[in-house]
């Protein structure tokens, strides 16, 4: 079959990624992009059903003014050299890594998985600005690469759509709008982690649970 270009066989679910050059390219404003391809990976929901299950999902707290709140999702941070847990988010960063060498010119090295359980779940308006957690101290750097200078962030989504939300920094002009679950793939790319936000918001209803595994550079976060 040519147009699969890896192939994971993993008790009896089969992982497919299609080839990475049918990503298409959309220019944002001030020198960032998104490049996307939906449905990026086959046998998604497999591979959901296994992470929601295994990946030890952590709840964190954070404080907001006054009082601390949970952070309304789950999370679970894969650190540089950490293994992943599942051989196909392991071949998903080689992928992405090979595909962005010449623009990125350095591999993906972590991974981010965050846990949406319903459509209370969600992330607020931001830039993936912040470091990688310093040695000894808690939470990230409060500066990272993404607040200077170009960068990639890779987002493969598992599980039920939830909106990927983009607008430009501090609002005004209308946002746009991704649906993305079920093995669809979303690159940010160029000043997009500077110039634009993104943010899943809650959405109503009943909602699915989604999964979104970023993979990004040393030092963005
Ligand atoms: O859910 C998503 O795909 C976005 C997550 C995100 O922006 C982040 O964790 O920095
Ligand atoms: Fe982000």
């Amino acid at each position: 079959m040519e147009h699969l270009q890896a192939s994971l066989f993993d008790q009896g679910d089969e992982i497919r990624q299609a080839p990475l050059t049918g990503l298409a390219r959309t220019e944002l404003s001030d020198g960032a992009w998104i490049e996307e391809l939906p449905g990026w990976l086959g046998g998604a929901d497999a591979l959901f059903a296994r992470l929601r299950t295994e990946v030890p999902w952590r709840a964190e707290r954070r404080r907001m003014y006054e009082r601390t709140v949970d952070v309304p999702r789950l999370l679970c941070f894969y650190g540089a050299g950490e293994p992943l847990p599942h051989p196909a988010l392991t071949a998903a960063r080689e992928a992405l890594s090979a595909h962005y060498q010449a623009e990125l010119g350095e591999p993906f090295v972590t991974a981010g998985l965050c846990l949406y359980r319903d459509g209370r779940d969600s992330v607020a308006w931001h830039g993936d600005r912040s470091g990688n957690p310093r040695r000894g101290s808690r939470g990230p750097d409060p500066e990272g690469r993404g607040a200077r200078e170009d960068t990639l962030v890779a987002i493969l989504s598992l599980g039920e759509p939830r909106d990927l939300l983009l607008r430009p920094r501090g609002g005004g002009r209308t946002a746009l709008r991704r649906p993305l679950g079920h093995g669809d793939l979303l690159i940010m790319g160029g000043s997009c982690q500077r110039t634009w936000e993104h943010a899943v918001p809650k959405a109503g209803g009943a909602r699915g649970a989604r999964i979104s595994v970023q993979f990004r550079p040393r030092g963005v976060r």
